[in-house]
């Protein structure tokens, strides 16, 4: 695992952005050899989907031959809901940059029969073969897309119940607690590992214990975000208020490891 610890929330993003925009163009990407990517929605991606839009306004990476598949959605809210999942990428993401429509994949939480829908996704997920670079937050009780505490670690793509801290921490986005809805369709832990690469983002001091949990705990079913240890490529990537909880020496060690890639990429903003 690779820890990549930043100052702010938006040099995250620029880190995050210019690592898969890098990932996209060493690929070379075609029609018929596309690049799948993974994409979470919440405040943490925001600004890696708005550093992406702007390298492609400048010309510096093309998602024409992109394919990408989100990580959860809501169940029950309509699909123009602003909170919709389905929304949210379109409005902060593919509205903006030249990916092909039919190259986006989204779980949809209105299907009559959610089972099948989470079964056939893993199945389209199959058909490109593997995820290339799966991008994930997580949230303060450590879960990764809707991988709740207690979630297998060798879940698939299912229906799963919120926790009600997920509901607390998720009611900002609605008038009322009541609006948020209490199940989603997720990815599971599973299918995350089976991601070539996983580049998760976690900023703030409310995922302070999260981050702890993710590269100082034991790998535990609790912290879902932990199983990112098992993973052969993982990078977690991370603002200043979030290493709060982690040891002065677990810090110093990363910092280390990181310095001349860290020094290198202040140098080209
Ligand atoms: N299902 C999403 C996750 O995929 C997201 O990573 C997490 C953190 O959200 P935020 O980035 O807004 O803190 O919470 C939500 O519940």
């Amino acid at each position: 695992m690779r820890l990549i610890p930043l100052r702010s929330a938006d040099e995250m993003g620029q880190w995050a952005a210019r690592y898969i925009a890098d990932k996209i163009n060493q690929f070379h990407p075609t029609a018929d050899k596309p690049f799948v990517l993974g994409c979470p929605t919440g405040s943490s991606p925001l600004a890696t989907y708005r550093e992406l839009i702007r390298l492609f306004q400048a010309g510096e990476v093309s998602f024409q031959h992109v394919v990408t598949f989100n990580m959860d959605e809501y169940v029950g809210l309509p699909s123009n809901h602003p909170q919709s999942y389905r929304y949210f990428m379109f409005n902060n993401f593919f509205n903006h940059i030249d990916i092909n429509h039919d190259n986006v994949h989204l779980l949809n939480g209105n299907a009559a029969d959610l089972d099948k829908e989470c079964h056939e996704y893993e199945e389209k997920i199959r058909q490109f073969g593997q995820i290339h670079l799966f991008m994930g937050g997580v949230g303060s009780d450590g879960h990764i897309a809707f991988n709740e505490p207690g979630s297998s670690l060798a879940s698939r793509t299912r229906v799963k119940t919120l926790t009600k801290e997920t509901l607390q921490a998720n009611a900002r986005f609605f008038d009322d607690i009541n609006e948020v809805p209490k199940m989603a369709l997720t990815i599971g832990v599973g299918t995350l590992l089976d991601a070539q690469e996983v580049l998760v983002l976690v900023d703030g001091h409310h995922k302070a214990q999260a981050l702890h949990a993710a590269v100082e705990g034991n790998v535990t079913h609790q912290w879902t975000v932990s199983a990112m240890q098992m993973h052969p490529k993982c990078m977690i990537v991370c603002d200043e208020p979030a290493t709060d909880e982690l040891k002065v020496k677990t810090l110093k060690y990363f910092n280390e490891l990181e310095s001349a890639n860290i020094e290198n990429f202040r140098a080209k903003l």
